[in-house]
């Protein structure tokens, strides 16, 4: 088939590369003219492992172009929009200013039975707006979120868990007839996931929306309920790693996102929880996610929390201290650094008269560019020279392999604070660490 992707960041470009390797022709389209040249070359524009090869692949077939111009994008039977959906800066609410002038611009463009598939997340009540918009064109809209992880992208796209599609339903909640031929041709696009029995939900607009929402939120409040479960670790001499081991062992409760520490951060989960607190105000249900305010704060103190236990292992003062922070990404295995729990600590504690140095595998580019006041090195061993403190705060491989001996040789005091209790404490101290965990002893 041939697709439009519109919007190629981190959802878009890896979406129209997985779907030219599914075998369907594919145009993305991005305004950001270094992206596109970037993606024409077929070179990633920011890391995502898997993606290199895929954009090579996929681009050798000549099945994968890329643009700047929504022209383009015509005679595509299925638009998908992907534009970014961020928080409006001091408010809660998200911006909704580049999926209304994605969808505007490509509008001119549109054929009567075309489908516009919107993958970016939005409140609730968004996708029957866009629906109202386009509704001269003829063509149809689906709602259908994605789900996939940054760091796994590509096999979250080319793999999903599952599939969500809100077609046009009539006053029972059926598909309507448009709505039924949207879902089939869906089905051809995701023809390959299918196969392999990836579950489907095809249902209303609303529900779509939604879904994309309470699965953010339920990530959110499973990572926020483990770290108010670290406070409590603390405040008791507990260990919040072996306590989510051992509630994670009930099938019910689940290991997987009860790793307690600094926290969630990037492009999505903190946003989506506040645009969907914001959404439900307007809707006048505020009260029904007064639960993610808290989900919220509790995530917020853990950053804090760290800034604090900087100046506890220093003897009450970071001024003047050297502090090494290993990790800016705000997850490993991506160089994204939005919203990064590791930046904004670093950010906190050179604000508060440290002297900090960052690293990380990937990030440092876009870390430089959002904070140009921290330091910045391109190994730990380098960023570790001569400090007082090492924080961990992202968990890349090579920061949870690293040697306490080897670093030992670089620092001034063997300090160190695992932000992501990824350690072993019993290791680091034999080596002569004093080492400093969030809920764990
Ligand atoms: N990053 C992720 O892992 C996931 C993101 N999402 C959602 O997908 C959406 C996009 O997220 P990201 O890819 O992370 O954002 P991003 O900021 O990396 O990418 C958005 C892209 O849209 C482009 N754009 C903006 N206006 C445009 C226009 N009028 N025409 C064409 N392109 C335009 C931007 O230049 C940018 O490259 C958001 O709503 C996000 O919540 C959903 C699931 C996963
Ligand atoms: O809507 C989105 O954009 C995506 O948001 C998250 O994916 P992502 O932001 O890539 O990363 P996660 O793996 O969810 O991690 C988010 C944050 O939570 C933190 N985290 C995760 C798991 C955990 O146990 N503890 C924890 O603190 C991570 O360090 C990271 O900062 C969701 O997992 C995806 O399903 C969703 O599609």
């Amino acid at each position: 088939m041939r697709l439009s992707v519109i919007g190629c960041g981190y959802l878009g470009a890896v979406h129209a590369a997985s779907m030219a390797q599914l075998g369907h022709d594919v145009i993305g389209i991005d305004v950001d003219e270094k992206k596109i040249a970037a993606l024409r070359e077929g070179r990633a524009p920011f890391y995502e492992p898997g993606l290199p090869e895929l954009l090579t692949e996929a681009g050798a077939t000549g099945r994968l172009a890329f643009s700047t111009d929504m022209a383009d994008a015509a005679g595509a039977d299925v638009h998908f929009i992907c534009v970014g959906t961020p928080q409006v800066h001091g408010e809660f609410r998200a911006d909704l200013t580049y999926v209304n002038a994605a969808t505007a611009e490509l509008k001119p463009h549109l054929r009567p039975g075309d489908v516009v598939a919107g993958k970016s997340t939005v409140p609730v009540g968004t996708a029957e707006a866009i629906a109202a918009s386009l509704e001269d064109t003829g063509a149809i809209l689906v709602w259908n979120p994605e789900f996939l992880r940054e760091g796994f992208a590509v096999k979250d796209t080319l793999h999903p868990d599952r599939l969500v599609y809100g077609v046009p339903t009539d006053a029972d909640g059926e598909p309507t007839a448009e709505g039924t031929r949207a879902k089939e041709i869906l089905d051809e696009v995701y023809a390959t996931p299918l196969s392999e029995h990836t579950p489907l939900v095809v249902t209303d607009y609303a529900t779509a929306q939604l879904v994309k929402v309470a699965a953010n939120s339920f990530l959110a409040t499973k990572i926020s309920f483990i770290n108010a479960m670290a406070e409590l670790c603390e405040a008791t001499g507990a260990d919040v790693t072996r306590l989510a081991d051992a509630i994670g062992y009930d099938a019910r409760i689940g290991r997987r996102f009860l790793n307690a520490g600094l926290g969630f951060g990037g492009g999505c989960l903190p946003k989506d929880i506040r645009a969907f607190m914001a959404r439900a105000g307007e809707l006048g249900v505020s009260d029904a996610l007064s639960f993610l305010r808290e989900v919220d704060s509790i995530n917020m103190r853990r950053r804090v929390r760290m800034v604090d236990l900087a100046r506890e292992v220093c003897q009450g003062s970071i001024v003047g201290k050297r502090v090494a922070v290993l990790g800016a990404a705000f997850k490993p295995d991506s160089d994204d650094v939005r919203d990064s729990p590791a930046l904004s600590v670093a950010a906190q504690m050179q604000l508060q008269g440290a002297h900090v140095t960052v690293t990380d595998p990937q990030a440092v580019a876009n870390a430089e560019a959002k904070w140009p006041d921290l330091h910045f090195a391109a190994t730990a061993l380098e960023a570790a020279k001569d400090a007082d403190v090492v924080l961990l705060s992202t968990e890349w491989a090579e920061y949870r392999e690293i040697d306490p001996d080897a670093l030992a040789e670089v620092v001034a005091h063997k300090r160190i604070l695992d932000g992501r209790n990824v350690l072993e404490p019993a290791v680091w101290r034999a080596a002569g660490w004093t080492y400093r965990a969030l809920g764990r002893p």
